[in-house]
């Protein structure tokens, strides 16, 4: 049997089994269609970004380790890449940019001084392949912010720099989410903080809330941009104190109607996203995810189908979430191959969406309701004997994309041809 006709048919057996369920996988695999994910840009270089030539990551909050040969050192290498990635992935994909990644002409371009014209490049690069894009500014890897502070310092000269610079991300943002017809989410995202013990904590947090209100003053159209505001527990560089906490962001989202973006790596290793989405949405209108894989600290490690990311992903179906969480990336790995790592965490993540939505869920709240917990617990460990595999594969082939691990070998041909001639 020829390997389509065996996806076709283990699919057929697969639809009996989950219909005995209760389970609908067509209408899984329509469903399908509303998970689209924002794949972050920057791990096709490592967070370095074209401002300069061999730019690389600097300065405090991340870290990216290892020295795969291959990254991307241009625009169009970039794009190359991108390409090769949406060509090994089903469904519908966004692509989310970080300002370092203007075309900036060879000229150096400083933050407070970029505009639209510099990514008018990546919008008809999106309209061509029917893409949104989302956006952020880049308040890291820059002189102004080697101290440590970027929106909340007390240099108010920097200060006002960094307020310039989110000002101008969010004015490109509109313009993007206006011309390709779909809202670009602008997060802020900044590595504040301190290495050793403050003793003006709130002074910065104060900056911060001053800094934002005056970033966010321009209202725009909320069908061409949404603002998100990134927590994160701890950053290197920033281990006794971190000015934007999840505390001080999920209060300035709350008053302010931004979307809170929760990030996985930026919590707490025992705290589960998972479990603060609902919470979260109980007081704001719109959730952003970056979905990574901590290992130990915020490693951003390539996301795997692990328990973490499954109870976001049907966190999110089970709720009917789908249509107030936008659903990023955030890893980047410069220690394997940049395509496969995107290509493994992007099927990563949609994988867990598919099981969610594969979960007989209401059958299952039937058994909770009446206190039957027991039953609750079986089905919930049923699911994950089922044939998911099966569906899975009949999605990829309808999507026309690679099914099994297929995509290793066109990887593998992709470095061999492209990557290793870099
Ligand atoms: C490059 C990203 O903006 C960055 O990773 C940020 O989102 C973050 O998670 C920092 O830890
Ligand atoms: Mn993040």
């Amino acid at each position: 049997m020829d390997k389509k006709s065996m996806i076709e048919k283990a699919y057929e057996l697969a639809k009996l089994q989950y219909a005995e369920l209760g389970v609908d996988t067509d209408a899984v695999l329509k469903k399908m269609e509303e998970v689209v994910i924002s794949l972050h840009c920057w791990q096709t270089d490592d967070v370095g970004g074209f401002e300069k030539p061999d730019a690389t990551l600097g300065g405090g909050g991340i870290q990216v380790t290892g020295n795969y040969p291959g990254k991307a050192r241009t625009i169009a290498q970039m794009r190359q890449d991108l390409d090769k990635v949406l060509a090994l992935l089903p469904g519908k994909q966004r692509l989310n940019l970080h300002a370092i990644y203007g075309e900036f002409g060879g000229k150096l371009v400083d933050r407070d001084q970029i505009g639209v014209e510099h990514f008018q490049g990546w919008i008809d690069w999106a309209k061509e392949r029917q893409m949104g894009l989302d956006f952020n500014a880049t308040c890291f890897s820059h002189p102004k912010a080697d101290d440590g502070f970027t929106l909340s310092s007390k240099n108010e000269e920097n200060r006002k720099f960094w307020v310039e610079h989110v000002k101008r991300c969010r004015a490109i943002s509109a313009e993007m989410g206006k011309q390709l017809g779909t809202p670009c989410v602008h997060n802020t995202w900044i590595p504040d903080g301190s290495k050793d013990i403050p003793v003006d904590r709130n002074g910065h947090r104060a900056l911060l809330k001053k800094s934002l209100d005056e970033a966010f003053a321009t209202e725009y159209p909320k069908e061409h941009m949404k603002d998100a505001v990134e927590s994160k527990v701890f950053g290197i560089g920033a281990e006794a104190m971190t000015v934007g906490s999840h505390d001080f962001y999920l209060g300035y989202a709350v008053k302010n109607n931004k979307l809170i973006c929760l990030d996985n790596g930026h919590f707490h290793p025992t705290e589960q996203i998972g479990d603060k989405i609902s919470s979260c949405l109980q007081f704001v209108d719109e959730v952003l995810l970056h979905v990574t894989r901590p290992i130990r600290w915020d490693s951003d490690h390539v996301v795997t189908l692990n328990d973490e990311i499954q109870l976001i992903a049907s966190e999110i179906v089970r709720n009917n979430f789908l249509p107030r969480v936008k659903i990023g990336l955030d890893f980047f790995d410069a220690s394997i191959n940049r395509i496969g790592a995107y290509v493994v965490g992007t099927r990563a993540a949609q994988q867990a969406f598919m099981i969610g939505l594969l979960e007989p869920t209401a059958a299952i709240k039937v058994y909770e309701e009446k206190g039957k917990n027991f039953e609750r617990l079986a089905m919930l460990e049923l699911m994950k004997t089922r044939a998911f595999g099966a569906v899975w594969d009949y999605y990829c082939l309808v999507n026309n994309v690679p099914t099994g691990g297929d995509f290793i070998a066109e990887i593998q041909k992709y470095e061999a041809d492209v990557l290793q001639k870099r």
